[in-house]
C-alpha cells in the first residue's frame, strides 16, 4: 500500500503528488495515541466517542488546517472523511495524506469511491477505508490498527538526503503534477535529461528529485554551475588533471565528472559552457571516457547527465554559441519547469509552505497572510520565481508585526489595489495566464495549445506576441509563424 521509505517521507512522493519530497524525517517518536480527524463538518459524536476511547483528537475542517496540525515527528492515526469534501477540495488533502507517520483510515461513500482521485488517494496512502455510514466503534478499531502499524516504524530511519527537509517539492497545479509524473518516469531511465525553465523555478531541485528516484541514488549527485566557474578553470574542474600537467599542478586532481562516477552529474547553466569545454563534454558523452589534463589514460566514467539552463539555447545554437550536436546528446528527454506565475493556487500553497518552513520560534505568532497579501501574491509576476517567493516570505517573517503577514511585509504593497485594475486589465491578465498555462501543458506546440484554447493557431500566435510570450530573438519574432515541431520537446 505504501511506497518505499525513500519515497514516502516527510511529505513524500506520489505518482502525482502535490509534494515531491527528498528528505526523510530524522526521527519519528511514538507518543500517546493521537488522532487527526479531517472532515468538512466534523462529527462531534464521533470525536466524543474517540476521546472516550483514549484518543487525543485534533480536528481539521480543511486541507490547510490539517497541514498545520501535521507534525512530522509524531506517529498518529488519521481519519479522513472523503465524503464530506467537495471533489475539487480533495486534491488539497494529498500532501497531508502522504505523511508516512500518519496511519490514515478513509471514510467514503460508494459514489465518492467512483472518483479516480479518491481511489488513488485511498490506495496510495490509507491503511484501510470504510463505506459510510459506519459504527464509531469500527473507526476506533481501524484507527487503532493504523496507529499500531505506524508506531512500529523503525525510528532509526535512513539519514536524510539533505538536512531539514529542504528538498521538498511542492506543486498541485496541472503543470507541476505533470512534472512530477515525468520525474518519476525519467528517473527509471539512464537517458540524458535537459531541464528548461526560468531562474529560480526549481531546476536543480528537479534534477535532485530525478537522481533520488533513480537506481543511482546511492551514488553521488554532483551539481556543477558551469556559469560560476571561470572559463580557464573549467576543463580542469570538469575532467581533473595529472601531477605536473601545468605549473602549480603539484598533485593529481580528480575532476567533477570522474567524482560523479556511478551517480548523476547536474550541469547547471549549461548555456555558459565555453566551446572548448563543450567539445570535451561531447567527446565524453560519445565515448563514456575522460582524460585528465596532462594524462594519457582514458578513464571510463559512468554518469547520468542532467543539464539545465534558463537561457534560450535555441538562440545560442543559431548564433553558433552552443553546439547543436551536444544539445541533442544532452536533450534526450526534456522537462519544462513552469514559471511560478503560471502555477495558479500553488503560489499561495508555496507561500504557506515557506512560512511554515522558515517560521522561527520568535515568529510563532504569525498565523498566515492577510487577504490583500494573498491578492498581491497572485497579482505579482514573480520574475525570480520560487527563489524570490522564499526571499519575500523570509523577509516578511522578520518584518511582520501582526499575526498575519501583510502585502507590505512582503514588499508587494503595490500589487494589492484590485480597484486600480480595470476590467480590461483583469481580462488581459487572465488571458495571459491561460495562454501561458496552455503553452506549458503542450510544451509550446502551438497547434495543440490553440485547440485547447479554442482559438486558431494564428490567433494564438498573435496573442503570444501581444502578451510578450514569444521568445526574444526566436524565428517567431522575425515574423515567421513557426511550424510545430520537436524543437521544444
Ligand atoms: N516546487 C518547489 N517546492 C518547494 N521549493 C522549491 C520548489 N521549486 C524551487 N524551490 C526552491 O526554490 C529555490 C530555487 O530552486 P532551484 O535552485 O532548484 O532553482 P533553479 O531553477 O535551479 O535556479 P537557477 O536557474 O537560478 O539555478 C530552492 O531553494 C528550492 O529549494
Amino acid at each position: 500500500m505504501r511506497e518505499s521509505p525513500h519515497l514516502t517521507s516527510v511529505a513524500s512522493v506520489a505518482a502525482a503528488g502535490s509534494h515531491l519530497s527528498l528528505a526523510v524525517p530524522k526521527q519519528r517518536a511514538a507518543v500517546a495515541r493521537q488522532l487527526l480527524y479531517v472532515a468538512r463538518t466534523p462529527d462531534e459524536t464521533l470525536i466524543a466517542h474517540l476521546k472516550s476511547r483514549g484518543w487525543q483528537v485534533a480536528a481539521a475542517r480543511s486541507a490547510h488546517e490539517l497541514g498545520r496540525l501535521v507534525k512530522p515527528d509524531i506517529a498518529c492515526a488519521g481519519v479522513v472523511d472523503l465524503a464530506s469534501f467537495a471533489p475539487r477540495d480533495i486534491g488539497g488533502l494529498e500532501a497531508s495524506l502522504r505523511q508516512q507517520q500518519i496511519g490514515w483510515i478513509a471514510l467514503a461513500t460508494n459514489e465518492r469511491l467512483d472518483d479516480p482521485l479518491v481511489r488513488r488517494l485511498v490506495r496510495h496512502y490509507c491503511f484501510d477505508f470504510v463505506k459510510l455510514p459506519v459504527a464509531h466503534a469500527t473507526i476506533d478499531y481501524l484507527a487503532g490498527h493504523a496507529f499500531g502499524m505506524v508506531a512500529l516504524c523503525d525510528p532509526e530511519l535512513p539519514p536524510p538526503v539533505s538536512e531539514a527537509g529542504d528538498e521538498e517539492m511542492v506543486g498541485t497545479c496541472e503543470a507541476m503534477q505533470q512534472l512530477f509524473r515525468t520525474i518519476r518516469k525519467v528517473a527509471n531511465t539512464d537517458a540524458s535529461v535537459f531541464i528548461a525553465g526560468e531562474s529560480g523555478t526549481g531546476k536543480e531541485l528537479t534534477a535532485l528529485a530525478i537522481h533520488e528516484r533513480s537506481p543511482r541514488r546511492k551514488a553521488p549527485f554532483t551539481p556543477i554551475n558551469c556559469g560560476a566557474i571561470p572559463h580557464h578553470l573549467l576543463q580542469s574542474e570538469l575532467f581533473g588533471y595529472e601531477r605536473g600537467a601545468f605549473t602549480g599542478a603539484n598533485q593529481r586532481k580528480i575532476g567533477r565528472v570522474e567524482a560523479a562516477d556511478g551517480g548523476t552529474l547536474f550541469l547547471d547553466e549549461i548555456g555558459d559552457l565555453p566551446l572548448e569545454s563543450q567539445a570535451s563534454l561531447l567527446r565524453f558523452l560519445q565515448e563514456g571516457k575522460i582524460e585528465r589534463l596532462g594524462g594519457r589514460e582514458s578513464i571510463p566514467v559512468d554518469v547520468r547527465i542532467i543539464s539545465a539552463t534558463h537561457v534560450d539555447l535555441d538562440g545560442a545554437m543559431r548564433e553558433g554559441q552552443f553546439r547543436a550536436d551536444l544539445f541533442h546528446r544532452l536533450c534526450v528527454l526534456r522537462l519544462d519547469e513552469p514559471p511560478l506565475r503560471a502555477r495558479g493556487r500553488d503560489i499561495e500553497i508555496l507561500a504557506y509552505h515557506m512560512l511554515h518552513k522558515f517560521k522561527t520560534d520568535n515568529a510563532r505568532k504569525i498565523r498566515g497572510y492577510t487577504p490583500s497579501a494573498i491578492e498581491a501574491l497572485y497579482n505579482y509576476n514573480w520574475p525570480g520565481n520560487v527563489r524570490e517567493l522564499i526571499n519575500r516570505v523570509r523577509r516578511a517573517i522578520v518584518m511582520a508585526e501582526n499575526k498575519l503577514i501583510s502585502a507590505d511585509d512582503l514588499d508587494l504593497a503595490g500589487y494589492t489595489e484590485q480597484e486600480s485594475m480595470t476590467l480590461t486589465q483583469a481580462r488581459e491578465a487572465a488571458e495571459k495566464r491561460a495562454i501561458e498555462a496552455a503553452l506549458l501543458r503542450h510544451r509550446h506546440r502551438l497547434n495543440e495549445a490553440a485547440v485547447d484554447l479554442n482559438v486558431s493557431r494564428v490567433t494564438l500566435y498573435r496573442l503570444m506576441g501581444v502578451h510578450g510570450l514569444r521568445e526574444p530573438g526566436s524565428a517567431d519574432d522575425k515574423g515567421a509563424l513557426p511550424a510545430d515541431g520537436p524543437a521544444r520537446e
